[in-house]
């Protein structure tokens, strides 16, 4: 009896511990599960077929005939996301790159990320400096164009860190140019230049046929420099490049960092703003640009590209090259900028204004579209007024009425 009490429990033990492995196990599986999906598959898994099968599926225009496959680099930034949301609404099959960098709080990089993968468009976790990941992407998939819009911007900044800017707007340009040049068949590249390559240039409006041979920032030098460095790849490896001279762009899920932001953070928290002012009482300018308008030159720019003629690092004939202004064609002086923001928001500035520092600011921006007209049928449609109501629209949404710590 004892024998037979005994045997039941341990037969009774033996299937607790049995329940108790299964239970674990599948634990086990399900957090596994969760940890190759989504962020951890972006950050973590490089290779193998998961991620190939990830990226190719994200790289897939809806209509495989009439579509384009691009690399949208930055694509967690501010124009990156809104240009690969526009092309993944469209139609085009769009893969993201991003290293979501601390320049300015990376939740912010996160939250517009979550919007892409809500789309279906996959962002993978790294720097453009990997080429060993560059390479297998391009060899996953046969991308027709690759959008590149990852940089270090700001102008001032540059003084703080001159490094960052070297890593991206240089050596990580070059690391990309290389990845393209080597793919077969080679994508065509658009890139985004800015308009602080035109430096202390005076001529005005600023034309793509002016002098650009006196930057004012590190910043503006390494765009000038990223322009030449386009040029070289054309010309040896029929690279088809085009450059975009972005003015000063604004507006919902912008960046932090940029004046229209943090006035309006800083105008809701009653802190004081600085306005630079130019010699003599001279106010300084901005031929401000809206983000849709923005995106609209950004897709033109796509779909007037050429193909490359190279094929596997060899040039096979001469390639299209072009560098393009997209402003908006009617600068507004920061103290205006700023009087818009107190009627939006129906509150006072607390103001200090000051003679502008030697930090690598310009005077005044101010973009002649003609070219960009002619060849792209871009035609910037927003005032500032509008594009400023829209955004402060957005930033009471998003940081007040969720009440989002600000993290910058
Ligand atoms: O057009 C461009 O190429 C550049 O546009 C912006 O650069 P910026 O025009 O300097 O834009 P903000 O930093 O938003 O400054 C706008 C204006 O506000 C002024 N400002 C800025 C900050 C401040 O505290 N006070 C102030 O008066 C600046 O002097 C400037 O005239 C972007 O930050 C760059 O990344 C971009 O490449």
């Amino acid at each position: 009896m004892d024998k037979l009490h005994y045997r039941s429990r341990y037969s009774l033990t033996k299937l607790m511990i049995w329940f108790v492995i299964f239970v674990l196990c599948f634990y086990a599986f399900k957090l596994s599960a969760c940890y190759f999906s989504s962020e951890n598959s972006r950050r973590i898994l490089r290779s193998g077929t998961n991620w190939d099968s990830l990226v190719t599926l994200s790289a897939k225009p809806r209509d495989p005939n009439n579509g384009f496959s691009v690399l949208v680099t930055g694509a967690a930034g501010f124009v990156g996301s809104h240009v690969s949301l526009a092309l993944k609404k469209r139609g085009d099959g769009v893969v993201g790159i991003d290293n979501f960098n601390k320049y300015y709080d990376p939740s912010l990089k996160r939250a517009r990320t979550d919007m892409l993968e809500r789309a279906g468009i996959f962002v993978v976790e790294a720097d453009i400096n990997d080429s060993e990941l560059l390479e297998r992407l391009l060899s996953v998939v046969q991308f027709s164009h690759v959008m590149h819009l990852a940089a270090q911007a700001g102008v001032r900044y540059a003084m703080k860190n001159p490094a960052s800017y070297v890593h991206s707007n240089l050596a990580g340009l070059i690391n990309i140019l290389e990845a393209c040049k080597s793919a077969n068949p080679q994508p065509a590249v658009v890139w985004a230049s800015s308009s602080s390559v035109y430096g202390l240039n005076s001529k005005v409006p600023f034309s793509e046929k002016d002098r650009t041979d006196q930057p004012a920032s590190l910043y503006a030098a390494t765009k000038k420099a990223g322009e030449e460095i386009a040029h070289s790849y054309n010309h040896i490896y029929g690279l088809s490049i085009t450059g975009l001279r972005f003015f000063t762009v604004y507006g919902p899920w912008g960046r932090p960092d940029m004046a229209y932001f943090s006035f309006t953070k800083d105008i809701l928290k009653r802190k004081k703003i600085t306005i630079f002012k130019g010699p003599n009482n001279g106010y300084v300018a901005r031929d401000f640009t809206y983000i849709d308008d923005i995106v609209s030159g950004c897709l033109a720019a796509l779909d007037t590209a050429e193909k490359s003629t190279g094929s596997g690092g060899k040039k096979l004939g001469p390639a299209q090259l072009r560098v393009f202004n997209l402003g908006n064609t009617s600068p507004v002086p920061v103290t205006e900028l700023v009087s818009i923001l107190e009627k939006l928001l129906k509150m006072k500035a607390r103001k200090d204004v000051l003679p502008m520092p030697s930090n690598g600011d310009v005077m005044f921006t101010h973009a002649n579209i003609s070219s960009a007209q002619r060849e792209l049928g871009y035609k910037p449609t927003t005032e500032l007024k509008v594009g400023l109501m829209k955004f402060v629209k957005w930033y009471l949404d998003y940081y007040v009425h969720s009440k989002k710590n600000i993290a910058w």
